[in-house]
């Protein structure tokens, strides 16, 4: 539980260490979007001003040279999913960066996110005394809420029992994990959906109408 944070010690972690599978492989992060790579787009909406950030990407890291910023392949084998590359954010973030106390998680295929999302999550965390807190946003099929686990902010504190977890008790559903842990939900709205994320090359027509 925290009773105060402030954005000098937030970091940030892009992830972008998946296998895109529905997109048919490859790095779907760097496939452009209004001539723009996905991941450029994330970037042009989210200030990260000068706050610590690793990009979470599995592979030769050479590809993601010209964004100059440290990357970092997850620190457990086998394409675990989402939580290996939180748990490679937070042990980086626990080594390199010992004044940064949370971690701000963003998937690398979402355009539309909302500026005001780090500021939004970080405030979530405290109001609700939580010790993760999470996006949402309205389900478009059924208008329920949705939320969007990997748009989060994380304790860097979390890492050791994130690595039992993944390691020694084969959790991969990031719910299954958060699940342990007083989560807030931060609610948004947006048309598109702001976390509307493109996973299939169809995506990319949808998404080119909104931008
Ligand atoms: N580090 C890491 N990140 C992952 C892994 N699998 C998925 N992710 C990330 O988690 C977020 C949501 O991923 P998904 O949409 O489930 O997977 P994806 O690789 O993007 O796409 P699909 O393979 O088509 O499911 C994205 O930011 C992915 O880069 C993994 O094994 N390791």
């Amino acid at each position: 539980m925290n009773n105060s944070l402030d954005s000098d010690h937030v970091g940030y972690l892009l992830l972008a260490g998946g296998q895109s599978r529905r997109m048919g492989g490859g790095d779907k992060n760097l496939m452009l979007l209004g001539g723009k790579p996905l991941l450029q787009h994330v970037l042009d909406r989210i200030d990260i001003g000068t706050a610590p950030v690793l990009l979470n990407a599995n592979g030769d890291a050479a590809r993601y040279a010209s964004f100059d910023m440290p990357v970092r392949a997850d620190v457990v084998d086998g394409f675990a999913g989402p939580l290996a590359g939180i748990l490679t954010g937070l042990e980086w973030a626990a080594r390199e960066y010992p004044e940064i106390s949370h971690m701000i998680s963003l998937a690398t295929d979402a355009p539309f996110l909302p500026r005001d999302l780090p500021t939004r999550l970080m405030a979530g965390l405290i109001d609700a005394g939580a010790d993760i807190a999470q996006a949402a946003s309205p389900d478009n099929m059924d208008g329920n809420t949705r939320r969007h686990p990997v748009f989060a902010i994380w304790p860097v504190a979390l890492a050791v029992d994130l690595r039992h977890a993944l390691v020694d008790q084969d959790i991969r559903k990031i719910d299954d994990f958060t699940a342990r842990y007083h989560c807030a939900v931060v609610p948004f709205e947006g048309m598109p959906d702001p976390f509307m994320n493109l996973n299939r090359p169809e995506d990319f027509a949808i998404a080119q109408d909104y931008i």
